[in-house]
């Protein structure tokens, strides 16, 4: 069991990955000259590398990026919507930001769809709401499981990180050519040098937010970034997040060529703090709000934060987040201004499935359908060469989270009119004061 009392899914340690490549190689141990070649690297192995089982190329980020373009149209998307944002945050737009969609992005196929009809819904209701689609492909996990579509794009424990930089961009890409913006969490601190200038809003996580690297990270990242509050529930280190963030930073990462480089950031003032509630319970009603803005205010910093309808404060029950819309809804009427954005989980059916594991996932594997892609042409979301290999994806629920558990469609809707509705009345009761 893990600390949060979940069960801890049963992963291929090891010596059954080795094993598994063994197979993938003719049988034979340690296969051919040229496979054996790959996990082959410089080191001195008596001291160092004790404990790596291989090490592999990764495509550096200038080879995706050319690959896979921004396109002007995605541009104007990705820069009009982080302006929005910035406005909102600053107080020059009375909008509400909406960061909604999926728990993680598992299937490129259902991500499109799910995109496709956001944007219908996105240019519906834009005069009260900026929609963002969450577009998650890292996850960090209380103890371990599937750690999101770049690190494991096939579902199956292969891992192949390449294939998976490369899917991530293609649908981030598709995304905004539909001139919906994007939301990702950035938890790798290289992988934001591959696709963050397809994105409109990052968040860093609950258990990344005290961490001086993602805070670093954020200093320099261009667009706005918004920190959770821990686990614990504790928001100020979040608040310290935030004031960090803005100022300048050194630090190591990796150029678009892949080399490492030491960084000088600027600092990035479009930061706040994400109420997502914790282990002292949810943090969203109206004195949460409160006290987080007295204590904001206190730090100097702009007293507004965005409030995550999922995750503590729904204590991962996806039922419960409409009824925590409902309370924000409730608030904005009222004419609070301390709430500048609301995160939503939602897929196009409601629930979790759980990804398939030890002898399941092994069965799968064993009894493979060899249809290499489940996806084929060009257009978006028909991604030819950047599919996913169907074998476990053709195993799962179409359409329905593989991480926490999200709303569904039409109840996605529903609490999206809402918001907007509450954000009309508190235009009506902000300017009656
Ligand atoms: O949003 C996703 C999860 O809440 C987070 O990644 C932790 O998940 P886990 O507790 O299932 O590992
Ligand atoms: C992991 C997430 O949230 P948190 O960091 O709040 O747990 C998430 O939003 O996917």
């Amino acid at each position: 069991m893990s600390s949060n009392g979940a069960a801890v899914p049963a992963m291929a340690n090891g010596e059954e990955r080795k094993k598994r490549k063994i197979d993938a190689v003719d049988g034979v141990e340690g296969g051919p000259a040229s496979q054996r070649h790959f996990t082959e690297y410089f080191t001195d192995p008596e001291v160092d590398n004790l404990r790596i089982e291989s090490i592999k190329a990764v495509i550096y980020p200038q080879l995706l990026m050319e690959e896979i373009p921004n396109t002007p149209q995605g541009k104007r998307t990705v820069q009009q919507a982080r302006q929005a944002v910035s406005d909102i945050l600053n107080g020059k737009d009375d909008r509400l930001v909406v960061v909604v969609g999926p728990c993680s992005i598992h299937d490129a196929k259902a991500a499109i769809e799910y995109g496709t009809r956001l944007k219908a819904e996105a240019t519906r209701l834009s005069k009260d709401l900026l929609i963002l689609m969450r577009v998650y492909f890292e996850k960090p996990r209380t103890t371990v499981g599937w750690k999101g579509l770049i690190n494991d794009p096939h579902l199956d424990e292969s891992y192949d990180i390449n294939h998976g930089l490369k899917i991530g961009r293609r649908i981030l890409a598709d995304i905004n050519n539909m001139e919906l913006p994007c939301a990702c969490e950035f938890l790798d601190t290289m992988i934001p040098q591959y696709i963050a200038d397809l994105v409109a809003w990052a968040a860093i996580g609950a258990r990344t937010t005290e961490s001086q690297l993602h805070r670093q990270l954020a200093s320099g990242l261009s667009m706005p970034v918004g920190f959770k509050n821990a686990t614990s529930g504790d928001i100020q280190v979040a608040i310290d997040a935030v004031r960090s963030a803005q100022f300048p930073h050194s630090f190591l990462s990796i150029t678009k060529q892949g080399l490492p480089a030491i960084v000088l950031s600027m600092g990035n003032k479009d930061t706040h703090v994400v109420l997502r509630g914790g282990a002292t319970g949810p943090n969203y009603a109206s004195e949460h709000i409160q006290g987080a803005a007295d204590k904001l205010t206190k730090n100097k910093v702009v007293p507004k934060v965005m409030v995550d309808c999922s995750h503590g404060n729904s204590q991962k029950d996806h039922n419960r987040q409409p009824k925590v819309a409902e309370d924000i809804c409730s608030q904005l009427s009222k004419g609070e201004m301390g709430i500048m954005g609301v995160m939503i989980e939602s897929h196009l059916f409601e629930g979790k499935q759980d990804l398939p594991t030890g002898d399941k996932l092994s069965d799968i594997i064993n009894n493979k359908n060899d249809s290499p892609t489940t996806l084929h042409g060009s257009g978006p979301g028909q991604l030819g060469p950047e599919g996913q290999r169907s074998t476990v994806l053709s195993s799962l629920r179409y359409g329905v989270s593989v991480t926490d558990a999200c709303i569904h469609w039409m109840d996605t809707v529903k609490v999206l009119e809402n918001l907007a509705a509450a954000v009309r009345q508190r235009r009506e009761a902000v300017a009656k004061k």
